[in-house]
């Protein structure tokens, strides 16, 4: 056992996996409401993750709805997939509105070095204060260089391990827990970091897995927005486990998709208990 020597060893040398399903129990107690600004692509998918795990999916994107609606939200999803430039204004107004009422909102800079204008609106997003930033492995080291990327667009062209650092550098100068999904999904702070070891490597071929992962985190921090990190570990582990069950029955990634929805509605204790696997790395 190690040595109980820093001040957040206690949550570090958690045991994750009771975690993972208290805070999933408590979502589907709670339901709660997860305003998504996210792209066309990614809208089905995404809607339908959150109401399998049992969270309230609402894709209400539109400037003139942010001050009646983003109150109600019990947190809030930017994704910047579809990025156009009269879309970035309602993606700022709900970032402001969050933060200034204290509400979790999460970003997800797809394909954030593919363009000047995409690199510059992630940035702008970054400064307002995110409470998670989840993104592939070359979305975190284009963010956290500040840099354009010889990207493949959407998808990574990293290993998630290729990340690390830039992942915890983005942290240190954000301020938000970042997440970097991959064969291992990596969640740090700055300074703690954690795996997340579920998943298949046929979910990268559904297009918006991550998408559809980073509005469950979005939902997950809803219900414990003290502990980012630790909600942001378990929504990753509990979206792969819902990976590894559907693979069992799928012929593809079409009918995995299908399965992985069908999984994560029925995830009980047992199966999560025995299947999570989050480490301190
Ligand atoms: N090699 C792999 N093995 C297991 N799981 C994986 C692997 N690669 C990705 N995943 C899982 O697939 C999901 C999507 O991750 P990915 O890194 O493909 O996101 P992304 O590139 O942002 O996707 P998108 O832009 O299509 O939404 C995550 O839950 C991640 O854990
Ligand atoms: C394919 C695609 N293009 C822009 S957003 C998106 C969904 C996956 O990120
Ligand atoms: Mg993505």
């Amino acid at each position: 056992m190690r040595a109980l020597s820093m001040e957040s060893e206690p949550i570090f040398q958690q045991d994750w996996a009771p975690r993972a399903w208290n805070l999933l129990s408590k979502l589907r107690d709670q339901s709660p409401l997860v305003q998504c600004i996210t792209n066309f692509v990614s809208m089905d998918l995404m809607a339908n993750t959150l109401l399998s795990a049992g969270a309230s999916p609402a894709m209400i994107h539109s400037i003139e709805e942010i001050p009646d609606f983003t109150p109600h939200a019990h947190s809030i999803c930017i994704n910047v997939g579809t990025l156009s430039p009269n879309w970035l204004p309602a993606m700022k107004a709900a970032a402001k509105l969050a933060t200034k009422l204290g509400k979790p909102w999460v970003l997800d800079p797809v394909a954030a070095g593919a363009s000047g204008f995409r690199l510059n609106a992630c940035l702008e997003l970054v400064g307002m204060k995110p409470n998670v930033i989840r993104g592939n492995g070359s979305e975190i080291i284009a963010l956290s260089k500040a840099s354009l990327g010889v990207s493949k667009g959407v998808d990574s062209s990293h290993e998630s391990m290729d990340a690390m650092e830039a992942a915890k550098s983005l942290a240190k100068a954000s301020g938000a827990i970042v997440a970097v999904s991959g064969a291992v999904d990596i969640i740090t702070d700055g300074n703690r970091v954690v795996g997340a070891h579920n998943g298949v490597p046929m979910m990268q071929k559904i297009t918006a897995t991550g998408c559809a992962v980073t509005a469950l985190i979005a939902a997950f921090v809803a219900v414990d927005p003290l502990h980012a990190l630790e909600a942001t570990a378990s929504a990753l582990s509990i979206f792969g486990i819902a990976g590894e069950l559907g693979m069992d029955m799928a012929k593809g990634p079409a009918s995995l998709r299908m399965h992985l929805i069908d999984s994560l509605y029925g995830i009980d204790q047992a199966v999560l208990l025995s299947r999570a696997k989050i480490t301190t790395l």
